[in-house]
Order: structure tokens, then C-alpha cells, then sequence
């Protein structure tokens, strides 16, 4: 079975919904090529019948014609190069949007597998390649060959005998054509990656820049963006070396070819066989015919490469979306029941072993479970897997008895608030950020939250109140702040259940304990699971579980676990040392 071409399923459904300009463009373009090819002809007729002759009313009458025509092709031809501009305008603006929608809905795993660098490459760069060939395309589509065919049949109508001109003239300018083409294609097909890989660099490099100058590491960071960002030059100079040698080449023919009809047909016209004027109008189809090879030169040239990022743009939006379920999955069965995972086991991509191993754990309403182990245990994969950011390899999680598989994924989240290690503050005002989760929150509920997590006073200190600008990420404001203020987003949103990935590792001793009660109050009603690597927050919880290399080895209370747990043994005594040693 033939597959579709990338660049025609990535277009087609756009294509369509452009169908009504695309008819105008294409009435438009056939149109202008109709004038265009008309005018040489009525060039020639002023010149044989009315200049040769010295009839000045033939040319006046042929010369009016003749100008209102060129001013009406000139109207025309500039209404369908504004109309293919807004189409190709148009469909790049609603594929982005779609790609931009799907990545949106795309799972944790497979955005981490295309990565962030490649997905703003495919969202920009390869979008506008795709613009590009619609844009060419717009132009060339009906263009090329109305003018192909009119070329040459006006050109016969003019002077058959100097048609074999057009039979040489043209094979030798698609002969250059598919030479550069040959030359050129590799190069185009090496540069999408090349971007990539300056995005990625980039990206890192920015992302990273406190922990570079920490590091002394601006040069070898200068290398390596260097690196990268002249493999992209080298190949870019490459391809316009060609262009440069390609434009001269192209020019040279045609000069040539004007040149062999002047030669040819001066010779016909001095011997009184043909107008002067016919053998102007012959030099301007043979360009014309020239000229519609170069156009669809220049789509052949583009489609490769669009073709490469349509590719591209495809993988992305063929990944299947994180749920099939995202809206109407099957209901919660019974609220009692909380959340339930049974044997779950989770392997990372590209891991050697499972982040988690047959994981058992059950969190009812208004239940508080602690969780604890060591950095890598699998901490964090537990309540990405609870909040389906990840899916597992084998076991079951539930949600009040529905497996979370089938769940509505929206309405999951809404129920369930995750509020991770490093959370993110988005740009704009304090009221914006804390109401990000639930806009229709109201102001006493905004500041119910910040009483909860401690961070009123954040608020209230700066001029500007609820109001007062946030940067993106929140680097205006401390560690410790930014925890503060994300919890209080995560508490405006009144969740049902929320799993808490260390969320008062900023904070000093007092300001956490403050934090903790807070929590306390505030999710009182709620499960909450709450990983953490402090004893305080630790003696707070119904249960605690302790997980080693992924897997559970105790789970009880605190004295329980003492007894029996030589992990949590350790985890105790490491604290105890750290607060002697403070
Ligand atoms: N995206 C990933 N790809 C591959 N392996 C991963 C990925 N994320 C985590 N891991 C691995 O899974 C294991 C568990 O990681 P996890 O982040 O869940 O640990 P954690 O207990 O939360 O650690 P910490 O206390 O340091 O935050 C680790 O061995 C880690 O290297």
C-alpha cells in the first residue's frame, strides 16, 4: 500500500479549508498568465502592423489596448501574489496552532523523547519551510503550466521555424536545474537537524547559565555553541555558494537563448520572412517558458526540504495524545475508595531498571501518607505515575475504583493536583499565577491559600499586592518564595487529593513547620501524599512509606517502623545527626 506523503497529509486538511481562495487564486493566476502571454503578441502586431507601416492609428488604438491590459495583468497579477500570501499566512498560522494543541496534550515521556529543543524547531522553522511551499506553491501551481503551454503555443503562432530554439533551450536549463537540485538536496535534508541541535544547545546553555559562570565554564559553552552553530553556517554558506554560481548559469542561457532567436530570427526578418515585431514577441515566450522552468525549479527545490519538516511536523502530530480518554472517561465509582496502586512497576525510557517495582500503596480522603527514601528511590515517578504524567509498564492504579487508564484525564486532574519538586511560575501577575490552576477563583480564595502555605507575606510586602508582576519561571522571587506561592496555587484549586514532591525543601526549619499546620488545615478533607525528606513533616502523617531502588520496604507509623524498617531507621538517625550538627 502507497503511504501518504508527509507533506500532503500534514496539508490536506488545511489545503480544504482553504478551498474558496484557493478557487479565487487559481480564477486570479489564470487569468493574469492570460494577459501576460497576450501582450508580447500585441507588442508585435504594434510593431509589424502599425510602427513598419508608419499606420500611427494602429498604433495608437493597438498601444491603448495594450496599456490598459498590462495595467488590468498588473492589478490581477498583484491581488493573487496578496491572496497566495494570505493563504500560505494562513495555513502555517493553523498548522502551528494544531501542532501547538497536540504537543499540549502530548504525554511527559514523549515530549521528553522529541525534546523541548526539537519541538520548538518543528512548531517554527519547520512550519515556515511548509509556508514557504504553499506560498511557492500558490504561485506556481496553475502558473507554470498555463505559461508553458501558452509559451509555446503563441511561440508557434508567431514563427513556427524558431520553435526548435525552445526544443534545445529548455532541456539544457532543466539539465542545470537537476544538477544543482542533486547538489543542493543534501544539504537542505542536513539542516533541519543542524537547527535542532543549535535549539538544544542553546536551550541548555540559557537554561543553565548561573550554573556556567558558577563553573568558570563560559568558554568551553562558547565551543560548543560554536561547534553546532558552525555546522549550521558551513551547510548554510554551502547552499548559497551554489545559489551564487546557480543565478549566473540560469542568467547565461537565457541571454544565450535571447541571442539564437536574434541571430536566427534577425536573419528570417532582414530577408523579409517575418516581423521585427514577431521576432521581439518570440525572444519574450522563450523567456516566459524559460522562466515558468526556473519557478517549477524552485518548487522541486523546495519540496524536499519541506518535505523533511512535514516528516517531522507529522511524527509529532501522529504521536498519539496522552489519553484517548481525555474527556468523558469511564465515572468514579466510589469516593470512599481513594486512590489504589496495585503492583505498579514503572520503567523510565532509556532506563536500565524500573524507577518502580510492584509498588502497593492505598491513600483514602482526608488520609495524609508521607513518603520517604533516599534520592533515586522512585519518589518522584510515584506521583507522576498517581497523577498519569507517566503511564506504568504493569500493575493498576485507580482512582475511587476506576482504573486511572480509562479515566477522563481532565476531570483527573482536576481531582487530583500534583505540585512537583520544581514547579513553574508563569509570567504575568501574582493573581494570574495563583488562579493559573482555577480562574474563576475569587480574591478571598486567593488569599485563604496564601495564609495556608505562609506566603501572605510575600504578597503583601511588594506595592503592588495581588498585582504585582511575576517573571517567567517566578526568578523574581527566592527558592523559597516561589515553593511558597506555587503551593498556594496548588491550594486554590481545592483538590481532592494532592501529591506534594517535596514541596518545603527551600524552606528553614520554622517557616516549614508554619507551612506544615497551614497544609494541615487546609487539606483537611483531602488524601494527600506527601513525599519528603523531613522528620517534622514526616511525624505529621497517618502513614509513612519507605521506598528503597523503587521498591516499598515499610510502610506503618512512625513507631512501627523504627522497630521494623532498617531504612527508616537510617532516615531517622541521618536527621538526627544533621539537626545535632545544625
Ligand atoms: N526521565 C527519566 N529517564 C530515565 N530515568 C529516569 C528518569 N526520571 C527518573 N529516572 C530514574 O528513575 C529513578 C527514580 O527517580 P525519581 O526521580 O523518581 O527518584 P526520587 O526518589 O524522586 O529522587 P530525589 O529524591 O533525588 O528527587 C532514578 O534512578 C532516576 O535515575
Amino acid at each position: 500500500m502507497r503511504t501518504p506523503s508527509p507533506t500532503r497529509s500534514v496539508l490536506r486538511p488545511h489545503l480544504r479549508a482553504a478551498a474558496w481562495p484557493l478557487v479565487a487564486l487559481g480564477v486570479l493566476q489564470t487569468l493574469s498568465v492570460a494577459g501576460t502571454l497576450y501582450l508580447p503578441h500585441l507588442n508585435a502586431r504594434i510593431i509589424d502592423e502599425g510602427v513598419t507601416r508608419g499606420d500611427l492609428d494602429t498604433v495608437w488604438r493597438l498601444g491603448s489596448v495594450m496599456a490598459v491590459l498590462a495595467v488590468l495583468q498588473l492589478l490581477i497579477a498583484g491581488t493573487a501574489t496578496a491572496l497566495g500570501a494570505y493563504i500560505s499566512v494562513r495555513i502555517a498560522r493553523d498548522l502551528r496552532a494544531a501542532l501547538f494543541q497536540h504537543v499540549m496534550r502530548l504525554g511527559t515521556a514523549d515530549v521528553r523523547g522529541f525534546t523541548p529543543a526539537s519541538l520548538i524547531t518543528r512548531c517554527g522553522n519547520d512550519v515556515v519551510q511548509v509556508q514557504m511551499l504553499v506560498l511557492t506553491m500558490c504561485t506556481t501551481v496553475l502558473t507554470v503550466p498555463i505559461t508553458m503551454i501558452g509559451a509555446v503555443v503563441m511561440g508557434l503562432r508567431e514563427e513556427p521555424r524558431l520553435t526548435w530554439l525552445m526544443a534545445v533551450a529548455v532541456p539544457a536549463l532543466v539539465l542545470v536545474v537537476l544538477g544543482f537540485a542533486w547538489l543542493a538536496l543534501p544539504k537542505y535534508r542536513r539542516m533541519q537537524p543542524q537547527i535542532d541541535r543549535v535549539n538544544a544547545v542553546l536551550r541548555e546553555q540559557l537554561t543553565g547559565l548561573r550554573d556556567v559562570r558558577a563553573a568558570n565554564r563560559e568558554d568551553h559553552e562558547q565551543r560548543r555553541f560554536e561547534q553546532v552553530n558552525s555546522a549550521l553556517i558551513d551547510t548554510s554558506l554551502s547552499v548559497g555558494r551554489l545559489y551564487l554560481s546557480f543565478g549566473p548559469i540560469v542568467a547565461l542561457l537565457m541571454n544565450l537563448g535571447a541571442v539564437a532567436v536574434v541571430w536566427f530570427g534577425g536573419h528570417q526578418a532582414a530577408a523579409g520572412e517575418i516581423g521585427v515585431g514577431s521576432v521581439l514577441a518570440f525572444i519574450s515566450y522563450l523567456l516566459m517558458l524559460m522562466s515558468a522552468v526556473l519557478m517549477a525549479s524552485t518548487v522541486v527545490m523546495l519540496l524536499p526540504r519541506a518535505r523533511v519538516s512535514s516528516q517531522r511536523i507529522a511524527e509529532v502530530l501522529h504521536t498519539p495524545p496522552e489519553s484517548t480518554t481525555v474527556a468523558g472517561g469511564t465515572p468514579w465509582r466510589d469516593p470512599e475508595l481513594g486512590i489504589e496502586v496495585r503492583g505498579a512497576t514503572v520503567r523510565h525510557p532509556g532506563a536500565e531498571q524500573p524507577a518502580l517495582r510492584e509498588v502497593e500503596l492505598r491513600v483514602r480522603p482526608g488520609e495524609r501518607l508521607a513518603v520517604v527514601g533516599s534520592t533515586g528511590s522512585g519518589k518522584t515517578t510515584l506521583l507522576q505515575a498517581i497523577s498519569r504524567q507517566i503511564s506504568i509498564d504493569s500493575g493498576q492504579i485507580s482512582l475511587d475504583g476506576t482504573d486511572l487508564e480509562s479515566a477522563d484525564l481532565v476531570d483527573l486532574r482536576r481531582r487530583v493536583v500534583l505540585v512537583p519538586q520544581r514547579p513553574y511560575l508563569f509570567s504575568g501577575t501574582i493573581r494570574s499565577a495563583l488562579s493559573y490552576g482555577k480562574p474563576d477563583a475569587d480574591e478571598e480564595r486567593l488569599w485563604q491559600a496564601l495564609r495556608w502555605a505562609r506566603a501572605e507575606r510575600i504578597v503583601t510586602d511588594l506595592p503592588a499586592g495581588l498585582d504585582s508582576p511575576v517573571a517567567p519561571g517566578g526568578t523574581n522571587f527566592s527558592g523559597g518564595q516561589r515553593q511558597r506561592l506555587c503551593l498556594a496555587r496548588a491550594l486554590v484549586a481545592d483538590a481532592d487529593y494532592y501529591l506534594l514532591d517535596d514541596v518545603t525543601s527551600a524552606l528553614d526549619a520554622t517557616t516549614e513547620a508554619e507551612v506544615a499546620r497551614g497544609l494541615a488545615r487546609a487539606t483537611a478533607d483531602a488524601g494527600v501524599v506527601q513525599v519528603t525528606q523531613r522528620i517534622a513533616s514526616v511525624a505529621e502523617a497517618d502513614r509513612i512509606l519507605v521506598l528503597d531502588r523503587g521498591t516499598v520496604v515499610g510502610e506503618g507509623n512512625h513507631d512501627d517502623l523504627l522497630g521494623t524498617c532498617s531504612t527508616y531507621r537510617e532516615f531517622v538517625e541521618s536527621q538526627s545527626l544533621e539537626e545535632t550538627t545544625a
